[in-house]
């Protein structure tokens, strides 16, 4: 059976219970619960194949075909590992591409301002490179004023230097806008850079959970850092002695 509940919810950014999604039977997502706080940043690390899009898809509304209860916010935004952009379209039109109500440029603006890109607005995104395309999703996914904001590791095509300022931006524009943030990734270090908390998924659901009590804005030579990231690196299999040396 397939049941979609979608639909609003207090107290919650995400309220998910008993949640199941199987593809040619075999069930990727299991029987799973998950509860994020408004405001609140959480990060979703687990091998490759285990559902985290699978699961983060469903919460964007863009896969119906459930078992369980899923709830979020109407108010809710994702941006891609792909910036997805039209080419066709200049960059504040694509900032507003699929907003209900008129385009204005000034809206999209706005929001590109925000994400450093104010000078690109009438850019057409071929233009763009790949750090601003993704800052451009950015703006796209701001610009709906979320209460949750899913981001599919939005970092994972970047090149290291990017990819550190996009992190930063990422973490000061959660701070600002105190949107609850899922954040799917396969880097350790940036889970515990950005989130309040690190789910580990494994078999279906969420296998291991880390709080990260440290202040921000935090530093990986925190030997607290160090240990936060190895223990969760074991709970994903990875021998760190071995890595190591
Ligand atoms: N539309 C689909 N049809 C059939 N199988 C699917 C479909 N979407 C996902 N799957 C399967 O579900 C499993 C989970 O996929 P998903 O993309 O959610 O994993 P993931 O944890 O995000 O992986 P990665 O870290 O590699 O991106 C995989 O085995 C995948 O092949």
């Amino acid at each position: 059976m397939a049941t979609d509940v979608h639909g609003p919810l207090t107290g919650h950014a995400v309220h998910v219970e008993g949640l199941t999604r199987s593809f040619d039977g075999r069930a990727v997502i299991d029987d799973l619960r998950l509860d994020i706080a408004p405001g609140e940043f959480v990060a979703l690390l687990g091998r490759s194949g285990c559902g985290k899009s699978t699961l983060l898809r469903i919460l964007a509304g863009l896969d119906r075909d459930i078992e369980g209860t899923a709830l979020v916010p109407r108010r809710r935004a994702v941006a891609f590992q792909a910036p997805r952009l039209m080419p066709w379209k200049k960059v504040w039109r694509n900032v507003l591409l699929g907003l209900p109500g008129r385009a204005e440029r000034s809206l999209a603006a706005r929001a590109l301002d925000e994400v450093g890109l104010g000078h690109r607005v009438d850019a057409w995104p071929k233009t763009l490179s790949g750090g601003e395309a993704q800052r451009a999703s950015l703006a796209r996914a701001l610009v709906r004023e979320p209460d949750l904001l899913l981001l599919d590791e939005p970092f994972g095509a970047l090149d290291a230097l990017t990819r550190i300022k996009a992190q930063r931006l990422v973490g000061e524009l959660w701070q600002r806008r105190g949107c609850a943030v899922l954040l799917v990734t396969h880097d350790v270090e940036e889970a515990v850079l950005l989130a309040d908390r690190v789910l580990v998924m494994d078999g279906g659901r969420i296998a291991h959970e880390e709080r990260i009590g440290l202040d921000r804005p935090r530093e990986i030579t925190d030997p607290r850092f160090a240990a936060l990231r190895a223990r969760l690196l074991e709970r994903l299999g990875v021998d760190t002695a071995a890595a190591a040396a």
